[in-house]
């Protein structure tokens, strides 16, 4: 069994040339844990992990893992090992001899690396296939070669850049079952880059929300979508409405707001001064149609296209200065007062069901 190793990464940034790929991030991945790195397209995910793994060097700051300072180390000295979205197997070696590929360059003894590289696809529970060539695999079982491949030289943390990219659907959500079991088996540290949400919240102990060089928020599936911390994170994870509105007031831990376009809500968090502008996250399976039971809060919206999607309806809503409000409610909930497009229907939620939004810097 591989020891796990913490990485922390202080106040480390990667600029090429005029552009600013990760501003000053500071974050510490535990020993053992999954982590999941999460953002869109150019956020400076994959800059991270391979600056992590040392691929890339790091323009400013310092990365650690465990107790020793690895910024300027070479890949093979890190105790690190990564896994690419391409898979990057060699195409005229059998299993064996991919998987068993860095153990020679290290000048491991063949009876001994090919043992080691066996053993590893027994892990991946490929030996079966140990004299064929990558080109004779399934997405899925080449995948499983990677992995092989990444695990023989025994790392404290393995780093996947978008592991799961190039299997169609099906496989794609078995593969990520075993990625996890795979990380609870091993024990050590895993950073995975991804750019789906699903993906993220399906196999991290910890999610990091990228967004332009920065974290927005690193925190427990959970609690990213349950709280997110920004704007940007909450459009990022869906699932919920994000309004601006002038706080009012506030009372006994809630905010009092006033809609641009009428109408008040009461939302958790952070206390804001009264006067200032603020945006709050409503999930879209928490809204409600019909007055509140506290006298004037909510709002009234036009239903502008209904959706039904089977267990649940999708309304879309426009009101209050809101050009787009979505509330999923129940089949169930619809069909005992159903609604049409074109009618005004009162909305409204639970004040702890509202969550107050940060910027990066408050
Ligand atoms: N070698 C490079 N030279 C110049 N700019 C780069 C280089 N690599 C990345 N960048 C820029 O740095 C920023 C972050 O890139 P990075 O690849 O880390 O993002 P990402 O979140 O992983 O994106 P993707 O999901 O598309 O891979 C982008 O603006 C990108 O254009």
């Amino acid at each position: 069994m591989s020891k796990a190793a913490e990485i922390d990464i202080a106040s480390v940034s990667k600029i090429y040339g005029k552009t600013i790929a990760v501003d000053a991030i500071s974050l510490k991945i535990p020993a053992g844990s999954y982590c999941c790195l999460l953002g869109p397209s150019g956020c400076g995910k994959t800059s991270t992990l391979r600056m992590i793994a040392g691929h890339e060097t790091v323009s400013i700051g310092d990365i650690v893992l465990g107790k020793e300072v690895v910024t300027d180390l070479p890949p093979a000295k890190r105790g690190t090992a990564m896994m690419f979205q391409s898979y990057a197997l060699f195409p005229h070696l059998d299993l064996i001899d991919n998987v068993a590929f860095s153990l020679k360059m290290s000048g491991v003894d063949k009876d001994t690396r090919r043992a080691r590289a066996l053993n590893m696809l027994k892990l991946m529970q490929m030996e079966a296939y140990a004299s064929r060539k990558p080109a004779q695999l399934s997405g899925g079982q080449q995948q499983r070669v990677a992995l092989a491949r990444a695990l023989i030289t025994d790392p404290e943390a393995l780093l996947l850049d978008e592991p799961l990219s190039a299997l169609d659907p099906f496989l794609k959500i078995r593969m990520r079952a075993e990625l996890k079991k795979l990380q609870k088996q091993l024990g050590i540290t895993f950073v995975h880059v991804t750019h789906s949400q699903e993906e993220a919240m399906a196999l991290a102990d910890i999610v990091v929300v990228m967004s332009d060089g920065r974290i927005e928020q690193a925190a427990s599936p959970r609690e990213v979508f349950e709280r997110p911390a920004t704007a940007f994170v909450a459009r990022f994870m869906g699932d919920h409405n994000v309004i601006g509105g002038k706080v009012t007031g506030s009372s006994d831990g809630l905010v009092t707001f006033e809609l641009v376009g009428g109408g008040t809500f009461s939302a958790s968090g952070q206390i804001k001064a009264a006067g200032s502008d603020v945006d709050a996250a409503i999930r879209t399976d928490h809204v409600r149609i019909g007055e509140s039971p506290v006298k004037g809060l909510g709002f009234t919206g036009i239903i502008s296209n209904i959706e039904y999607r089977g267990a649940t309806v999708k309304l879309t809503i426009e009101g209050a200065g809101i050009a787009e409000f979505t509330a999923i409610i129940t089949d169930k909930a619809y069909y005992a007062t159903p609604v049409a497009v074109g009618d005004a229907v009162p909305l409204h939620w639970d004040p702890e069901d509202a969550i107050i939004l940060g910027t990066l810097n408050s």
